[in-house]
């Protein structure tokens, strides 16, 4: 908050996180969780359309049968006959070559949204979902809502990372649980491997790669609202001697698992309106850029007992590829510039206004 004095804790090395009381006034918390109830909410399964399409090709073909999807829709209580999932198809506009089967191309073009929305509303229980909240995404750039900006700006002295690394990251998330509402432990972004690509500097990369991550350095989470019961967030293996992955789940207890097993986490946070927390989800390379991707930065969201729970996500996005990285800033400032010199030429006002969130 300008001016005043911030205190900031350190809560573990492994991952590093801190945490900073009154980060955020009650006052602006209230204005961030009143521009996310106008924005509106989504709801998902938080699984990318890739994952779900293997997850749903059993013979691994690369084509998802009609009675693959019904079989997948069977296991969780839903009976759906192939004529009635080509009717859904063709509500959605999914099968676009109408022969039956959807490619990966299909499946992908497919509003995942869609398609998340369709397996919900077909009776996936919330409980078992891994992320059972809504959310929705705040822009925080020129025109956006003051306190948006100022909670922005505030993010760049608090990491010490230069405006553009921060100006091109995500929107603010804004996260909303209910009463019974979980988020099962995670990582925020995936391990990095030389063929790995970034989701937001696609655009600069060469070649199309196998695998993709959001490419998130750092986590601040804002805590907006003081919950009445549970709605902690569990770092489970935070500064633990070891990691090992096979640990994670003994006899029977799985750490990941925050409906039933937060209290056996290494580390809890409260939530307490205003308090922000900020931890690296990646290493050091040593050589002053982003490295691998730090194991013990796993972390989820403990069920909430009573009341509702609101956080906020401020992702720092940075790829580990210093190249990739500079290429695309260059290309965003390049096109910024074209839009400058089309601006003379067309009244691009009205565009501007268009794009324009909240
Ligand atoms: O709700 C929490 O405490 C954690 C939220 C979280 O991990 C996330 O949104 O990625
Ligand atoms: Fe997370």
């Amino acid at each position: 908050v300008p001016d005043k004095v911030h205190e900031m804790r350190t809560l573990s090395l492994k991952p590093l996180l801190f945490e900073i009381p009154g980060f955020l006034s009650d006052a602006e918390c209230g204005v961030v969780m009143q521009l996310a109830q106008l924005k509106g909410w989504w709801r998902e399964l938080d699984l990318s359309p890739d994952e779900i399409f293997s997850l749903l090709d059993i013979s691994q073909d690369g084509q998802l049968q009609l009675s693959e999807v019904g079989s997948a829709l069977r296991g969780s209580g839903i009976w759906l006959t192939p004529e009635s999932l080509r009717e859904i198809y063709a509500g959605i506009h999914a099968d676009k070559d109408h022969n039956g089967l959807l490619s990966l191309e299909e499946f992908r073009q497919l509003s995942s949204d869609a398609f998340q929305r369709f397996l919900l509303q077909r009776g996936v229980e919330s409980s078992q979902l891994v992320r059972n909240s809504h959310h929705t995404w705040l822009e925080q750039g020129p025109g956006a809502h003051p306190v948006l900006q100022s909670v922005k700006q505030r993010v760049v002295r608090l990491t010490q990372l230069p405006d553009p690394l921060v100006d091109l990251s995500e929107p603010l998330q804004v996260v909303r649980y209910q009463q019974g509402g979980h988020y099962h432990a995670h990582h925020d972004s995936g391990p990095v491997y030389p063929e790995t690509a970034c989701t937001h500097t696609r655009p600069a990369a060469n070649a199309s790669s196998p695998f993709e991550t959001s490419c998130r350095y750092i986590t601040v989470l804002f805590y907006l609202n003081s919950v009445e019961g549970g709605g902690e967030t569990a770092f489970p293996v935070a500064d633990n001697g070891t990691y090992e992955e096979m640990s994670l789940i003994q006899n029977d207890v799985d750490l990941l698992d925050t409906r039933r097993n937060c209290e056996r986490s290494n580390l809890r946070v409260k939530p307490t309106r205003g308090t922000a927390v900020f931890w690296y989800n990646y290493l050091s390379d040593g050589k002053g850029w982003v490295g691998e991707q730090d194991q013990y930065s796993l972390h989820g969201g403990c069920v909430v007992t009573r009341g509702t729970k609101w956080v906020a996500n401020k992702w720092i996005n940075i790829d580990p590829d210093y190249q990739r990285q500079v290429r695309y800033q260059q290309l965003v400032s390049q096109s910024a510039q074209d839009d400058e010199d089309q601006e003379g030429l067309v009244a691009s006002r009205d565009m501007h206004d268009a794009h324009q969130d909240l």
